[in-house]
């Protein structure tokens, strides 16, 4: 898919450049990238709000202009508009209406209990925090049950604790068999709650895949000897010291190698307690993309 902005009297802006996504049903599927990168143009593609210059866009099995198909999508917007002088019933009696629910069966008390709220339903909206009006914002995308859940920057302006408490209640959805599509800045927010995940920078996909595909390097391993292991007889069998506790890393490409290290290693009298493949965390998976692509 591709999607070029035009602009009056000058060049368009190609926001996206070839994109193709796929995103299994049931998973939870992250998008990362640098600022500018595509990723809520990417968004707006697959809600139609954004027309595509090119390609087409697929959502649960039809086209996102069609409104059932709309109707089974929860969607958080970047930049959320509520009506200030609201209280969040009322406005999520409204977004009940407008998805064709009963504001009285659409479960609204509940609903705002389970995004943390439950204490201000007296409150007008216009007085709310940054963070109130985000967990506003989450309720209404996840009234009706939607089987796909889009959340752009989902806990922007919510404090550590309720990053806790929505990372809990997306992982919920996630069980129930909500399909999850994430657009976060924070890593560790994708990585604890994604499956997926995609990196898109100026417009293209870098990677896609996995999160344990893509974070782990499959070459290297990462040992644990008891204490008092001779390090620098280790150094010759090719075991590298990687901070303390007697740990190693050590490079293999398949499951021979790796035993012959091993063996090397338990030879120069090392016992081992533990071995895991190296893996990396997202921030660094993010980087070393970025480095190639440069
Ligand atoms: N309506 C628009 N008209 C013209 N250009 C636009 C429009 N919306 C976005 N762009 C441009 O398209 C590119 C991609 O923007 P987009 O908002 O999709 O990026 P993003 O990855 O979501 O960025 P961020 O992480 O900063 O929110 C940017 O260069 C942006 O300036």
């Amino acid at each position: 898919m591709q999607k070029t902005y035009r602009r009056a009297f000058r060049p368009g802006h190609e926001a996206l450049r070839g994109v193709d996504l796929r995103v299994p049903v049931g998973s939870a599927f992250g998008l990362i990238g640098p600022n500018g990168a595509g990723k809520t143009t990417f968004i707006k593609s697959i809600l139609g709000i954004v027309q595509p210059t090119a390609g087409t866009v697929r959502v649960l099995g039809g086209s996102p202009e069609d409104p059932r198909i709309r109707a089974r999508i929860g969607y958080l917007p970047e930049r959320l508009h509520l009506p200030g002088s609201w209280k969040p019933h009322a406005f999520l009696s409204t977004v009940a209406r407008l998805k064709g629910l009963e504001p009285e069966r659409a479960g609204i008390p509940r609903l705002l209990e389970r995004v943390g709220l439950g204490d201000a339903l007296e409150r007008r909206i216009g007085g709310y925090s940054k963070g109130m009006r985000q967990r506003l914002g989450l309720a209404a995308a996840l009234m009706g049950e939607p089987e796909l859940l889009i959340l752009d920057e989902p806990t922007d302006g919510i404090d550590p604790l309720g990053r806790v408490e929505v990372r809990r209640l997306l992982q919920e959805e996630v069980r129930r068999g909500t399909t999850l599509f994430l657009n976060s800045h924070l890593l560790a927010e994708t990585e604890r709650v994604c499956d997926r995940v995609a990196i898109l920078a100026r417009g293209q996909v870098l990677r896609e895949g996995r999160l344990g595909e893509l974070a782990s390097n499959q070459s290297r391993w990462l040992a644990r000897f008891e204490p008092g292991a001779d390090a620098e007889a280790l150094a010759r069998a090719g075991f590298t010291a990687a901070g303390p506790e007697g740990r190693y890393l050590v490079e293999a490409a398949d499951a021979a190698g790796l035993n012959a290290a091993l063996d090397k290693a338990r030879a120069t009298g090392a016992l081992l307690v533990e071995l895991k493949r190296d893996a990396q965390d997202l921030e660094t998976v993010l980087a070393s993309a970025m480095e190639v692509a440069a």
